[in-house]
This record gives structure tokens, sequence and C-alpha cells, in this order.
């Protein structure tokens, strides 16, 4: 499957929730028009009844379903793809383990020069942020509307924003060049029919 060029990608809540409850969450935010779904779980011991159910969802929406960090994960459920950070595994790798038709991600923070190593080396997109404070991870690198200005001009691969995206601030990150908006809790903190919903007109 070929990484979107525009729209919501939406990540996972899973922290204490029931497996049915996020997927009924999920299945209400793809239903409404997420273009890309994450599973992201920092829990070591993951639930393959909720990767599956969600990998399901995708199918059946007909988007890609990426698996954050975990390469092996993500061969052994045969995902579309995986998000690679700084600590994870290597691209080389990922390509390796997952095919050269995965849809590989790759975090590069504030980071243009990341930007520009991880297309050569064969990225799907490339992620910046965070952008504005996040409660999902308040740690997050700081990154640049600039960043993301220039990222445009020298970049041909999608170009994702990240970190504590509303339907209020996101249109800052398109206008600067930011093709899909990553979010965890503008989509899942509250009714994500409604929150998805929001987000649209961003991309129209
Ligand atoms: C789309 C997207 N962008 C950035 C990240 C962050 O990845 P990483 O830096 O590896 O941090 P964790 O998500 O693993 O905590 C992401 N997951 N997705
Ligand atoms: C994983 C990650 N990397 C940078 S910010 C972030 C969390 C994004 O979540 P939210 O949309 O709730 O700020
Ligand atoms: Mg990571």
């Amino acid at each position: 499957m070929k990484c979107p060029r525009r729209g919501l990608y939406a990540i996972t809540q899973v922290d204490g929730k029931p497996d049915a409850q996020v997927l009924d969450d999920v299945e209400a935010a793809l239903k409404t028009g997420v273009v890309m779904l994450q599973y992201r779980d920092k829990n070591p011991v993951k639930s393959v009844a909720l990767v599956l159910g969600l990998k399901r969802l995708c199918a059946e929406h007909q988007i890609p379903f990426i698996v954050n960090d975990d390469v092996n994960l993500a061969a052994q459920i045969d995902a579309d793809g995986v998000h690679l950070g700084q600590h994870d595994v290597s691209l080389a790798h990922a390509k390796a383990a997952l095919g050269d038709d995965a849809i590989i991600g790759v975090s590069c923070y504030n980071s243009l020069q990341y930007a520009l190593d991880a297309e050569q080396a064969g990225a799907s997109y490339v992620a910046f942020g965070r952008f504005f404070p996040s409660g999902t991870k308040p740690l997050a690198t700081p990154a640049h509307i600039e960043t993301l200005r220039l990222a445009k001009q020298q970049l041909a691969v999608p170009i994702v924003a990240i970190g504590g995206i509303l339907p209020e601030n996101g249109g800052l990150l398109v206008d600067a060049g930011a093709d899909l908006l990553a979010v965890v809790g503008g989509v899942f903190n509250g009714e994500p029919q409604a929150s998805v919903s929001a987000y649209l007109p961003l991309f129209l």
C-alpha cells in the first residue's frame, strides 16, 4: 500500500483501556476520515488480538496500518509498515525485514538533516515534532515551524507533523508544509468521530 499524501494520521491511545474500547474508538475515527493509522503502545506486553483487530479495521477502510517501533511485530502480523525513531532499528534493517513495498516512516524531531538522510535512504515519509506541548509525550523534543517550511522546499516525500496538534493549531502546520498531521490526544481524548470531523477542513 502507498503512503497517503495528505490527511489525518491517527495514532492509537492504548494505555489502560480495554481492547474493545480501543477498537471502538479507532473504528469511529476511521469511518470519519483518517488516512493512516499507527499502533503505538509503549507497554512491552502487546495484545496480539488488539493488533490484529486494528489491522482488520484498517483493511476494511483501505488505509495503511503502521506499527510503531517494533519491526518484528510488524513483520509477524504483515503490517503495511513501521514507524522508526532515533532509538529504533535502522531503516535498512526495517526494509530488509518488511520488504521494499513497506511504508517506513522516520522521526526527524527538529532536524532537516535527519530528514534528508532518511529520504535518501528510502523513507516513505518523514515526521517532525513535537510542535506544541504534548500530554501524550510531555518530554518530546520541540520542533520549529520554520523547519517544516525548509523541509517542504527540500523534500519530495510526504511530511508529517506531530505533537499537541488540535483542529485550532493544525492549520499553521499545514500552511507551513505539513502534508499529514499525526495525532493521538486530539482524536482519542474526546469523542473520536466529532474530533476527526473537526480536523478534516484543514485538508480541503
Ligand atoms: C508519525 C510519528 N511521528 C513521530 C513519532 C515519534 O516516534 P519516536 O521518536 O520513536 O517516539 P515514540 O513514538 O516511539 O515514543 C511517532 N511515533 N509517529
Ligand atoms: C509520539 C510523539 N512524538 C512526538 S509528540 C508525540 C505524541 C503525540 O501525541 P499528541 O497528539 O497527543 O500530542
Ligand atoms: Mg519510537
